[in-house]
């Protein structure tokens, strides 16, 4: 059974296609205490979150069995994605589900702030009348500053564009003829702060957006400007907002989200002009039906077939070019797992060649897949799609790829030369009708070797009897040989052969073999 433990609070349609869906086991249980979810993930491969969640290096230590983290929503900087990469566990978010709930809030906070709807609700709730004191302004030909020009942030403009406002956009990342040509101005930043009359925030937390809105900023910005953030707390400084706000810089905010969540006693919340939301910005029933059925499926897909969707650390593969690069993933990861028993000393360079018509195919997924292999007998932990080539790197392992529509032979061969200090290994593969895996050359033998199980790859001379010594020893010790293939030396006298057998090859047996006359040499391989 595939364990799945939802730990943040979950749309239902989400988990109702958890538990529909055989070989799944899902388990509800949110608010746990960081410490209790240490204590618990330890038996699950899938661990679903939203915000609350705080996904450590402790809690990816733990999860012995994780292999993938889904977010339901976008932000994923209660995550240590670094640290997830490095134990090959995949982090994938629902990039789009809501993203026009969240918008559409941003331009709730704005009308709610500029007309003082939440201090009147309170006001006439205490039995005031404060009609006068609760006076507000009309957002018609303001000018809003929008910072972060992606998939919120063009909603947000687009829907004040609807409401008759001027819009100027400050993203770096986006090129201004893309904004002008959606209807917008693109300024700088400066000019922003200097222009706007609303500012509405719309970037991911990074280090470089932690505290963009500072001291240094609300100096640079128009007096009685009011600011929005339904992005992320500490994107906006609170202590400068703060400040900000008495000296009058600023005349309103309307924050979702907190520089800690939840916020407790908040000196801003002393403040008549600040409204707030409990981060309720992803909180319709439409987003979180469609982010919790989208992180669902993500989640099965991968878990189920191997198909990765909207991973922010590993390229995402879609089923259908899977069912299309799969064997060739397959033969990839076979031969690298080839090359790294065949390495005569540590892996220095990897060289792929990708040979015949790849045309129209994204070989990246086949190329991590053979990383994968040739790391995987290499080092002590769990090597995977996620963390592979990063591995490689702290490795110091060179690899370069190289990809030409020559076909030889074969009309697609995949050529993987590993080099060490001792010299080079060329091994070659390619796939037989649908989806055989084959290895066709391993250095200067051609063959037709199905790369799996148990096998001897043995060097010999060419002689009379030397196979059928072989054979006997084997059968002595009572060794049953599945498969054998024989390669031979192109213009040699050597053989190669490779004995599939059933069970593996005990080492006092290996020993025997290798001291038998034309017997070369003799690799016992798990493949
Ligand atoms: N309050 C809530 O409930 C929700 C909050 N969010 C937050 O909203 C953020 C934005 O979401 P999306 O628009 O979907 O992300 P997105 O990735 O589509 O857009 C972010 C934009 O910010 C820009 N950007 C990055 N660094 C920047 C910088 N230093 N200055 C200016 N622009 C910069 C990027 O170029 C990109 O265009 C998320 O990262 C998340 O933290 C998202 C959903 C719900
Ligand atoms: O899950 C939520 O309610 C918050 C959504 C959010 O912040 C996000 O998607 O980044």
């Amino acid at each position: 059974m595939i364990k799945v433990l939802v730990s943040d609070a979950l749309g239902d349609a989400g988990i109702q296609i958890f538990e529909e869906t055989e070989g799944i086991d899902v388990d509800v249980n949110t608010g746990l205490s960081p410490r209790e979810l240490i204590g618990t993930i330890g038996d699950y491969d899938a661990l679903v979150i939203r915000s609350a969640t705080r996904v450590t290096e402790e809690v990816l230590d733990a999860g012995k069995k994780l292999k993938v983290v889904g977010r339901a929503g976008i932000g994923l900087d209660n995550v240590d994605i670094a640290a997830a990469t490095k134990r090959g566990v995949v982090v994938m978010n629902t990039p789009t589900g809501n993203v026009v709930t969240t918008a559409e809030h941003a331009i709730a906070m704005m009308m709610a702030l500029t007309r003082n709807i939440p201090q009147g609700t309170l006001s006439l709730k205490a039995g005031r009348w404060d009609k006068k004191k609760l006076q507000g302004r009309e957002v018609y030909n303001k000018i809003l500053g929008v910072i972060g020009f992606g998939k919120i942030g063009s909603i947000v403009a687009d829907r004040a564009k609807g409401l008759r406002m001027q819009v100027v956009i400050y993203d770096p990342f986006v090129a201004p003829e893309q904004i002008e040509k959606a209807g917008f101005e693109s300024v700088t930043l400066d000019e922003l702060y200097r222009r706007a009359d609303y500012i509405s925030v719309h970037v991911p937390k990074l280090k470089e957006t932690t505290g963009l809105l500072n001291k240094a900023a609300f100096d640079k910005m128009k007096d009685g400007v009011m600011i929005m953030n339904c992005a992320r707390g500490g994107i906006v400084d609170e202590d400068d907002l703060h400040e900000a706000m008495k000296s009058g810089r600023v005349a309103g905010a309307a924050l979702d989200v907190f520089e800690a969540e939840p916020p407790g006693e908040c000196r801003l919340f002393e403040l008549d002009r600040i409204i707030c939301t409990p981060h309720l910005g992803a909180s319709t029933r439409e987003a979180q039906t469609n982010v919790a059925v989208a992180v669902a499926r993500q989640i099965i897909s991968y878990l189920t077939s191997g198909t990765v969707i909207n991973a922010v650390n590993v390229p995402s593969v879609a089923g259908d070019l899977l069912k299309k690069i799969g064997p060739y993933m397959e033969v990839g990861d076979r031969m690298g797992c080839l090359q790294a028993q065949l390495a005569d000393g540590p892996v220095k360079a990897l060289t792929i060649e990708y040979t015949g018509d790849f045309k129209g195919m994204d070989m990246a997924p086949v190329s991590t897949a053979i990383l994968k292999g040739l790391l995987t007998p290499m080092v002590k932990y769990a090597v995977n799609f996620v963390n592979a080539p990063l591995v490689a790197k702290e490795m110091g392992i060179k690899v370069t790829e190289s990809t030409t529509s020559e076909a030889e032979d074969y009309t697609h061969l995949i050529t993987l030369k590993v080099g060490t200090d001792a010299g080079e290994n060329v091994v070659a593969g390619t796939i037989i009708g649908r989806s055989d895996i084959k290895v066709v050359k391993i250095n200067n033998f051609r063959l037709e070797l199905v790369p799996e199980g148990h096998i001897l790859l043995i060097f010999n001379h060419d002689r009379p009897g030397a196979i059928g010594g072989i054979g006997t020893t084997l059968g002595r010790h009572n060794i049953n040989i599945g498969r054998m293939h024989v390669g031979q030396e192109k213009d040699g006298d050597h053989n190669i052969i490779f004995l599939q057998t059933d069970t593996p090859v005990p080492s006092d047996v290996i020993e025997e073999l290798r001291s038998a006359q034309m017997v070369n040499s003799v690799t016992p391989l798990e493949l």
